[in-house]
């Protein structure tokens, strides 16, 4: 099939990508010209592990191409892909520009039936918009799809040849026949449902996601009181098939370009149809303070942070990515510098986005974790990084002023810490000589709340 991608960010790329590498033609569409050029000169704009090979092989094999031409993609291709950006407005509703834009020019483009397909995160009934934009401008028929992205940065090439499943919102059996044939090569698990039921399917799956880490960084702290491991309660609810292992990484809570802004945009949705969506409203809330924990806890450990020297290991908003969108290390150094901190960051590939991003000079960015150890005061682990785990503490601990570690995503052992010397914080561990101090004071018990039927 000959296949039109509107937009190169994670998703645009990714799946063009991979439907070249299944044999289709693909050209991958984008404004930004400067991504174009790079593109066609085989480099890629983001760190995606595999991401590079595979567009070689693709552009050298012709089934890949790249254009800021949209009109021209469009008219070659039988299904058009739109990939665009749905970034936060400051409600917190997503911005729907990118894609009515992209709509419009689409419409314009067209020059024989198409079927578009809308792979960014939108909210319910944007599909039919996108529908109307396009008979809007355009003069041949048309079918819309809403058939969402689910891929995770990191892994996002595994994720898309083998997801766990495919959606596709149609109400067209032409639809639903052509987009089952293109995917049937990735899974068998492909559920055709509704366009709006497709759209939710997207933001309650990340939704329910944010709230399972929430869950357990809620959790995490009450382990703390109470002298339990979150790691071994995690582990012991993980073995329940009907809860499951993943997403239960108690730490400093999450971030990135999707569920901080994926979880605002429902809570907004729901707003638009008078739901308040209290739960999801809690998951942000708690999420947001979980960051905070790290100041807290430093603060704690080492009184006053005026003039204090913080080592930062890691800085994109998880491993295996450059990506620091939204990441917990933005708001956390942001705190560190209001409080006269000294910071000292070290992210094996995301230091140049971070600098770009928080656009300010007063960070060291250093060449390795132990550089960045160097005359600190304490390490803050933000970032789980495979080769922190493999780090030598007594190294580093060494080369510090005092041994201070807050371990922000619970990658050593307790023992480990201690072995090499260091006072340190993770998350939801605790002594139990702690709950026998919180029991004898009475100030920390809450009174039930009544419920009166
Ligand atoms: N990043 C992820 O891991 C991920 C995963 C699943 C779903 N999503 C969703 O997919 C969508 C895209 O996210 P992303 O992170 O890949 O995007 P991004 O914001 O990184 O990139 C979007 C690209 O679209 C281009 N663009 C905008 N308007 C255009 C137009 N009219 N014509 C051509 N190009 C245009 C921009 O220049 C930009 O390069 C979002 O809705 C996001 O929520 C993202
Ligand atoms: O147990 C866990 C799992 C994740 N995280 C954090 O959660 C955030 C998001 O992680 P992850 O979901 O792995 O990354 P994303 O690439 O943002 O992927 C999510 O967002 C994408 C965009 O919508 C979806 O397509 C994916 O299915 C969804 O997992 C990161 O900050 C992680 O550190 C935790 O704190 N604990």
């Amino acid at each position: 099939m000959r296949l039109a991608v509107i937009g190169t960010g994670y998703v645009g790329l990714v799946s063009g990508v991979c439907f070249a590498e299944l044999g289709h033609e693909v050209v991958c569409v984008d404004l930004d010209a400067e991504k174009i050029d790079k593109l066609r000169r085989r480099e890629v704009p983001f760190y995606e592990p595999g991401l590079k090979e595979l567009i070689e092989v693709n552009s050298a094999a012709e089934r890949l191409t790249f254009t800021t031409d949209l009109t021209a993609a469009v008219q070659r291709s039988d299904i058009v892909i739109l990939a665009v950006g749905t970034p936060s407005l400051p409600s917190g509703e997503a911005n729907l520009s990118y894609i009515k834009k992209a709509a419009e020019e689409i419409g314009r483009a067209l020059n024989g039936y198409k079927i578009v397909v809308t792979k960014s995160t939108v909210p319910v009934g944007t599909n039919e918009a996108v529908s109307r934009i396009i008979a809007q401008h355009a003069s041949y028929s048309f079918d819309i799809a809403s058939v969402p992205e689910f891929l995770r940065e990191g892994t996002a090439i595994r994720d898309t040849m083998a997801p766990d499943r495919i959606v596709i919102g149609t109400l067209s059996d032409r639809v639903r026949q052509t987009l089952t044939e293109l995917h049937a090569p990735l899974t068998a698990n492909i559920l055709i449902t509704d366009i709006r039921s497709a759209e939710m399917i997207k933001y309650a799956s990340n939704a329910f996601l944010a709230t399972k880490i929430s869950f357990i960084n809620e959790i995490s702290n009450i382990c703390e009181k109470v002298g339990a491991d979150i790691t071994r309660v995690a582990e012991g609810m993980g073995y329940d098939k009907r809860i499951g292992s993943s997403f239960l990484q108690a730490g400093i809570g999450y971030g990135g370009s999707c569920f901080p802004k994926d979880t605002q945009a429902l809570i907004q949705l729901a707003g638009n149809v008078q739901h308040d969506f209290k739960l999801l409203k809690s998951v942000v809330e708690v999420n947001r303070e979980q960051r905070m924990k790290v100041i807290i806890k430093l603060e704690q450990l080492l009184g006053e942070l005026q003039g204090r020297t913080i080592a930062v290991w890691g800085l994109s908003f998880k491993p295996n990515t450059d990506d620091v969108r939204e990441a917990p290390s933005l708001d956390i150094i942001g705190e560190l510098i209001v409080r006269g901190a000294i910071v000292r960051a070290y992210d094996p590939i995301a230091a140049d986005n971070f600098r770009r991003m928080i656009g300010t000079d007063a960070v060291a960015y250093c060449g390795s974790a132990i550089e960045a150890a160097e005359g600190a005061d304490a390490i803050c682990l933000l970032t789980e990084w495979p080769e922190f785990k493999e780090l030598d503490l007594r190294q580093a601990g060494a080369a510090m002023k005092s041994r201070v570690m807050i371990d922000g995503r619970n990658v050593y052992t307790q023992e480990q810490l201690e072995s090499a010397g260091y006072q340190s914080y993770s998350v939801g561990r605790a002594a139990h000589t702690q709950y026998e101090a919180n029991l004898e004071q009475d100030t920390n018990r809450i009174d039930l709340i009544h419920i009166v039927s």
